[in-house]
């Protein structure tokens, strides 16, 4: 496929080999104005807006995927195999479904859980399991340990609804039974378009409500916590590429 793609209007080499994911393409604008140097819109089809500048003098892009797995895979798929992005980074919302997880804590998404058919389409009808990229998921731990910003590793779930009629029979009991710690709607995909071409992805997560407490954040505290979160991924991706140079 050519570039431009359909959904992307950028030059070959506009993007940094490791990018931001967040869901909002606003998110992306906050995170390129307030996090990166000599951010510049690199693509806007859709106003799905994506910028490339640099971070600790690494070069990195942030662009939105829109919600859902359908949508967040076709970016992630263009950004791979047409732009060459190697690193890819979501950065999201969540729900929590465990008591003890709460409002504005940060996840770092070992697994992605999902209802969705998507990895089965890819590995022939069984079960693969959506993981993160270990090289990442360590960087970004202890990005975290040395900001001194709490996070939890482990299980989310990424649904096909978010209005969901399985609520009331038993849906987030059997994630809150199974230790899964929040749901969101992408990483599952990213996870298996990552596999699927050779890239290497992580999720990480800033809770925004509590879907047994019904608890939500202001938009004022969602955007302090989500720059906790850009953080640890920045920093993450800075620790990840100095160990590939070591
Ligand atoms: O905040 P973002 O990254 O969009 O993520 C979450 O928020 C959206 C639902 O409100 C879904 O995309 C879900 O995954
Ligand atoms: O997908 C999402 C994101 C935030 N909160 C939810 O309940 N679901």
């Amino acid at each position: 496929m050519p570039t431009p793609t359909p959904h992307i209007s950028a030059a070959p080499g506009d993007f940094a080999e490791a990018i931001l994911l967040p869901g909002d393409p606003l998110r992306a604008k906050h995170i390129a104005e307030h996090h990166l140097d000599d951010a510049r819109e690199v693509t806007a089809v859709r106003n799905v807006l994506g910028y490339t500048g640099s971070y600790r003098d690494m070069p990195v892009s942030v662009m939105g995927t829109g919600m859902g797995i359908p949508s967040a895979s076709i970016y992630s798929s263009e950004l791979i195999t047409e732009y060459g992005v190697k690193r890819l980074v979501r950065v999201g919302s969540c729900g929590a479904v465990q008591d003890h997880v709460q409002l504005r804590d940060v996840i770092l998404a070992v697994g992605a859980c999902t209802d969705s058919q998507v990895n089965r389409a890819r590995y022939g009808g069984l079960d693969f399991a959506a993981t993160a990229d270990f090289g990442l998921l360590r960087t970004a731990a202890e990005a975290a340990e040395a900001a001194g910003l709490p996070y939890r590793a482990g299980n989310v779930h990424s649904s096909d609804l978010f209005y969901d009629p399985r609520a009331a029979t038993g849906y987030f009991d059997r994630m809150n039974a199974m230790g899964v710690l929040a749901v969101e709607m992408e990483a599952a995909g990213i996870y298996g378009v990552a596999a699927e071409n050779g890239a290497r992805a992580l999720t990480v997560l800033t809770v925004s409500d509590h879907i047994r407490s019904g608890e939500a954040t202001t938009s004022d505290e969602r955007q302090t916590t989500f720059d906790d979160m850009v953080r640890i991924a920045l920093d993450g991706l800075v620790l990840d590429a100095e160990r590939a140079t070591a």
